[in-house]
């Protein structure tokens, strides 16, 4: 095997986009492993979200899921998708899933639509071969890169394994140069770790957005499985000033008390276990601007300066 000094490490960033069904949960499985289709599965909202995270010789490949992005009715929604990712155009590759047996219905149609304003490197990726007769998937192909410039088009069967190793290579080159985002050990759980980060930080945002003008940060720190099945997970919410710290904490600690306590519910939710969350609230001034905080929110990271 090669040795980190011969060959670069990668890590990066692929928001897959496409409607319900198209088969992401399946392709992700398939890429990542198990672990993914828990969160997958249970999570009907429409978070930014680490939906799993590859590897590939030297590469990290990065999953994230941009829903709602193309509709986002709800205020909250609407803030999601233009705060931390502004939509996909942070992504290092927006890979476009579509199920080519249902070709460009009304959904593939409303994404098609926008998506020549995501100024990313993109792909399609036609899902569902096994479904359809080849030449029907050719004038697919062809109808929908005449839409938007893809650089490359994959044609997959998720749920047979057909044209994944090729598409898995293909991302893993594409991924630039650099450390990896997650430590390998985290790598099951970060999907999991991210999204009760983000749980606590919508529960944060819902109760306090007005008295808190910037978002604040939460950085899931401890992901412990205990011996009686139940996981206790330690949070710590990130302000700027000592001010905002004392909001989040709220008289006698009360509004902490209900954050955490509405958190954990939802966390115990998706982790399908009984959760212990413990928040602590601390003061990181100029945390904008340490790229190791970026590197851990995943959600936030800055690219280009
Ligand atoms: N025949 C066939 N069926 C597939 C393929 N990929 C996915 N499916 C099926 O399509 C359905 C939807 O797949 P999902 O992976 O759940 O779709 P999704 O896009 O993740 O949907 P959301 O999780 O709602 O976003 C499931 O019944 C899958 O088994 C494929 O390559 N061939």
């Amino acid at each position: 095997m090669a040795s980190p000094e011969q060959t670069k490490t990668r890590a990066g960033f692929v928001a897959l986009i496409g409607a319900p069904n198209a088969g992401k949960s399946t392709l992700l499985n398939s890429l990542v492993g198990s672990k993914v289709s828990i969160v997958s599965r249970k999570v009907q909202t429409t978070r930014v979200l680490v939906r799993g995270i590859a590897i590939e010789g030297p590469s990290q490949i990065i999953f994230v899921d941009t829903p709602g992005i193309f509709k986002p009715k709800r205020r909250l929604d609407r803030a999601m998708v233009t705060s931390a990712w502004g939509g996909a155009s942070d992504a290092d590759v927006v890979a476009l899933l579509l199920d080519a047996r249902k070709g460009i219905d009304e959904e593939a149609e409303a994404i098609l639509a926008k998506l020549p304003e995501v100024k990313r490197p993109k792909i399609l990726i036609l899902n569902k071969i096994d479904l359809i007769e080849r030449s029907r998937l050719l004038a697919l192909a062809a109808a929908v890169n005449e839409r938007d410039s893809f650089a490359d088009t994959f044609m997959i069967s998720a749920l047979k394994g057909d044209g994944l190793d090729k598409l898995k290579t293909h991302l893993a080159e594409q991924m630039p140069e650099g450390p990896w985002l997650y430590p390998e050990d985290q790598i099951s759980d970060a999907p999991l770790r991210m999204l009760a980060a983000e749980i606590t930080r919508e529960k944060i945002y819902e109760r306090l957005h007005e008295e808190l003008p910037y978002q604040s940060t939460v950085e899931t720190d401890q992901w412990q499985q205990r011996p009686d099945g139940s996981i206790r997970i330690e949070q710590t919410v990130f302000v700027e000033r000592d001010s905002q710290r004392k909001i989040v904490l709220g008289k006698g600690g009360q509004t902490i008390k209900a954050i955490g306590q509405s958190a954990r519910k939802e966390i115990a939710e998706i982790a399908e276990a009984p959760v212990h969350l413990f928040l602590f609230v601390k003061v990181r001034e100029n945390w904008g601007d340490d790229p190791e905080r970026y590197r851990e929110m995943g959600l936030e990271f800055p690219r280009g300066g």
